[in-house]
């Protein structure tokens, strides 16, 4: 769906790459991650990819159309969503809807029942705006559903919003993918990039440093770790201890053997320590 090889890009031309020479592919009904932090790149690979930036060297398809020479016709079949919210504010909600389904000539969703999707099916008649960040966000990404997109970008698709309604946000970017959606998703969030991405991508200073699915990356870099709280001497000790250094096994087995245990479980090492390992640096 997406090939990306020796992709670069320089805003100043002055030798410094915001995309340097990036490859990888996104094949189709995947969710696939862009994961980094501020100024790493995801926004220029996105603009780059979706036509917003013009491609200065390196070869990109996207949806099997040539971003060289983009024709009208790939923004039939992709749709964008950005984490700035880019709505008419003199037009209600519904008529942003109605105005942008006039912009493609492919079968387009009813306004209305986009509306609903996210919660603002009430709101449909109030100018976009008096709408606060949060919903002006969730009429932005329900508008680039509006084409059947099978393609969806989606940039930091549920920063900032309350916790229930990037659960909402959450449910209907897998409800689409299982319908076959294939999506491109940029983040510094971990936690999304973990619960939806089949793959991700770490991606510092312009440059990817590795692409795989995270539960691969938990296998591959996580520890082993099992946490063990325990009573010793009338107090509550607390003890990290790896299942595969044989120090460490012992004494688990020694703990187990003589002391009361009150919680013991397994710990898996988080996507942001996996980032941190990888590529020396943090996601924020
Ligand atoms: N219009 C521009 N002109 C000059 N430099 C730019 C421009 N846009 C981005 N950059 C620079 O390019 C680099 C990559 O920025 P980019 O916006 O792609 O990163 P990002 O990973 O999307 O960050 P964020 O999560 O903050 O959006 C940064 O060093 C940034 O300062």
């Amino acid at each position: 769906m997406i090939k990306v090889n020796n992709l670069y890009h320089s805003y100043n031309n002055d030798g410094k790459y915001a995309v340097n020479d990036a490859n990888f592919e996104v094949t189709k009904g995947e969710i696939f991650g862009f994961l980094g932090p501020s100024g790493a790149g995801k926004s220029t690979t996105q603009n780059i990819l979706t036509g917003l930036l013009q491609l200065q060297k390196g070869q990109v398809s996207v949806a099997g159309y040539d971003v060289k020479k983009i024709s009208n016709k790939m923004f039939n079949q992709i749709g964008m969503s950005f984490e700035q919210s880019n709505v008419y504010s003199k037009m209600t909600a519904k008529e942003n809807l109605e105005f942008y389904r006039k912009l493609f000539d492919v079968k387009t969703r009813d306004p209305q029942a986009l509306l609903e999707l996210v919660g603002l099916g009430d709101k449909a008649s109030i100018r976009a705006g008096e709408f606060s960040k949060g919903m002006k966000h969730r009429l932005t990404f329900v508008r680039s559903m509006i084409n059947n997109p099978e393609l969806w970008f989606l940039d930091e698709p549920t920063t900032g919003l309350d916790p229930a309604i990037a659960a909402q946000i959450k449910r209907i970017v897998k409800e689409e993918n299982k319908k076959g959606v294939t999506i491109f998703l940029t983040t510094h969030n971990m936690h999304i990039a973990d619960e939806l991405c089949d793959r991700v991508a770490f991606i510092v200073d312009g440059e990817i440093k590795l692409i795989d699915s995270p539960k691969n990356l938990k296998l591959k870099y996580g520890d082993k770790l099992v946490e063990v709280e325990y009573i010793k001497a009338n107090k509550s000790v607390k003890d990290t201890l790896s299942t595969v250094g044989e120090g460490d096994k012992k004494q688990l087995q020694d703990i187990i053997a003589h002391y009361d245990i009150q919680t013991m479980h397994t710990k898996e090492a988080t996507l942001e320590e996996i980032f941190i390992k990888v590529t020396g640096r943090g996601l924020e």
